[in-house]
């Protein structure tokens, strides 16, 4: 990692400094640029933001948090399905691919290594943020390329737009690879593919859309620490409550060596169908509303369909990665969610939950998961669950990242030290006193992830 980071990446581009006036945190539209100052002015609490609390502490954590959250991750996770390859020879494709990469970029070849605790994991290192001289020819992308090419993406066509919007990011130099009438020609908008190669890029990381191998799945490393977590065995029955795209389903059924069977629900039929698509072995798919997913009537296992919903007790492992407000991605500039959905997430989280406790068999795994920072839909989660169900118990994963929970929930500090809290403001909170070869573990995207075992009756 560069000395770099604590670089305020948007004081080096045209977006200019976080303003000084206060604006209310308008219904429909959090600016991430403007959070801070959101935060400052008004009660957060009301939009059950991120902390209850609004000690000087909590006021510092969340101004590293945002503007940590404007900066891609330095690094880049790979999950390599080990039933599939030997990590020696992933390694060695992978290697090939990157060095073809860099031919045709110019840039350096990224340095990687296996992750010390998950032996399916690669880590990559990325570079950045590098000072690139602007070029007088400008192109416009939309904000979803912008974020996409700062995690190492060429520019697709698509993302190309034809009238600049207000504000601009400069996110690097690169090289047209079709012409302008192709571009925006209204006839010609069936073309396809990278309209420009960048080749130099203000952040720079591996293009994931040129490692494309079939046992090679990239992955933000929480969401492999997630499945670790869950530690699914081989020969087990096991839930997905909310499994599209299939991420962590794959994952799953890697650890499992196909042997086994999982369930995995997703309530969009058009996303449980690509789900389907993927053709993952021993993977049962169903579009399904997994808050119904539990079935009262008391007919036979043996006479029943296979399909939910599932009587009381029927899974070994159940894992739910929830919907969420997903405020922990990174970069992040804008975030438009309103505050009704905002609002709308602890709710539906609860509701898989409590399914979820019924649907386990005693001694059974929960893991409960979410890209997100706020309290309401993490630690809050967590607690009020804990206090509805007696029988399910909070237990620390045996490879535990992250820091600990937040105050201002009814988690109390053994609780807090058992979930894991992907925060990166860490890296700016600590980062003279952190050793270099721990980074990778802390400059991820904001996560987090709690797991629970349910007592069997005679712990009760
Ligand atoms: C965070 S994403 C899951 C990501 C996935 N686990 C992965 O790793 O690829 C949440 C998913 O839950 C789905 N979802 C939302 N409400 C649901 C419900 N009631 N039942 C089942 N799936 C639901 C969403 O459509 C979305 O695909």
């Amino acid at each position: 990692m560069s000395g770099s980071l604590p670089h305020p990446y948007y004081q080096y581009c045209d977006l200019g400094p976080v303003p000084r006036r206060s604006p209310a945190p308008t219904p429909g539209a959090l600016d991430m640029l403007h959070r801070v100052q959101a935060y400052r002015g008004h009660p957060v609490q009301q939009l059950g933001f991120i902390t209850a609390s609004t000690t000087f502490d909590a006021k510092e954590n969340l101004d590293r948090l945002l503007l940590i959250l404007t900066q891609p991750p330095m690094f880049t996770t790979l999950r390599v399905d080990l039933s599939k390859i030997s990590a020696r020879e992933a390694q060695h494709e992978i290697m090939i691919s990157l060095k073809e990469q860099s031919m045709k970029t110019g840039l350096e070849t990224f340095s990687m290594f296996w992750h010390a605790e998950f032996q399916d994991c690669l880590v990559l290192h990325n570079r950045g943020p590098n000072t690139v001289e602007k070029v007088d020819k400008e192109m416009m992308v939309d904000l979803a390329c912008g974020m996409a090419v700062l995690r190492g993406a060429h520019v697709f066509v698509q993302g190309i737009m034809a009238a600049p919007p207000g504000k601009k990011l400069f996110i690097g130099n690169g090289v047209s690879q079709v012409s302008r009438s192709d571009v925006f020609n209204a006839y010609s908008r069936s073309v396809r593919g990278v309209g420009v190669l960048m080749t130099q890029p203000v952040f720079e990381a591996p293009c994931l859309a040129e490692l494309s191998f079939p046992w090679l799945v990239p992955q933000n490393l929480p969401s492999i620490a997630c499945v670790h977590a869950l530690a699914p065995q081989p020969g087990e029955l096991v839930l997905d409550m909310c499994a599209a795209p299939g991420g962590k389903t794959s994952h799953i059924a890697a650890l499992m060596a196909n042997q086994g069977k999982i369930v995995a629900l997703e309530k969009s039929s058009e996303r449980a169908k690509k789900l389907e698509q993927l053709g993952l072995q021993n993977v049962h798919v169903f579009a399904y509303d997994a808050t119904k997913a539990l079935s009262q009537d008391l007919v036979p296992q043996a006479e029943r369909v296979f399909g939910p919903p599932f009587p009381p007790s029927s899974f070994d492992r159940i894992l739910v990665d929830a919907p969420c407000s997903a405020l922990g991605q990174r970069p992040c500039y804008v975030n438009r969610i309103s505050v009704n959905q905002l609002m709308s997430f602890p709710v539906i989280q609860h509701k898989l939950l409590m399914v979820a406790a019924e649907l386990l068999r005693p001694g059974g795994v929960l893991v409960y998961s979410t890209c997100t920072i706020t309290l309401a839909e993490n630690e809050e989660q967590v607690a009020k669950f804990l206090a509805r169900r007696a029988d399910m118990k909070l237990v620390a994963p045996s490879v535990r990242l992250g820091s600990c929970g937040l105050e201002g929930s009814q988690l109390d500090a053994t609780q807090r030290a058992m979930v894991q809290r992907y925060d990166p403001g860490m890296l700016l909170a600590d980062r003279d006193s952190r050793p270099s070869q721990d980074l990778h573990n802390v400059d991820t995207i904001g996560f987090f992830i709690a797991k629970f075992v349910k007592h069997k009756e005679e712990d009760t």
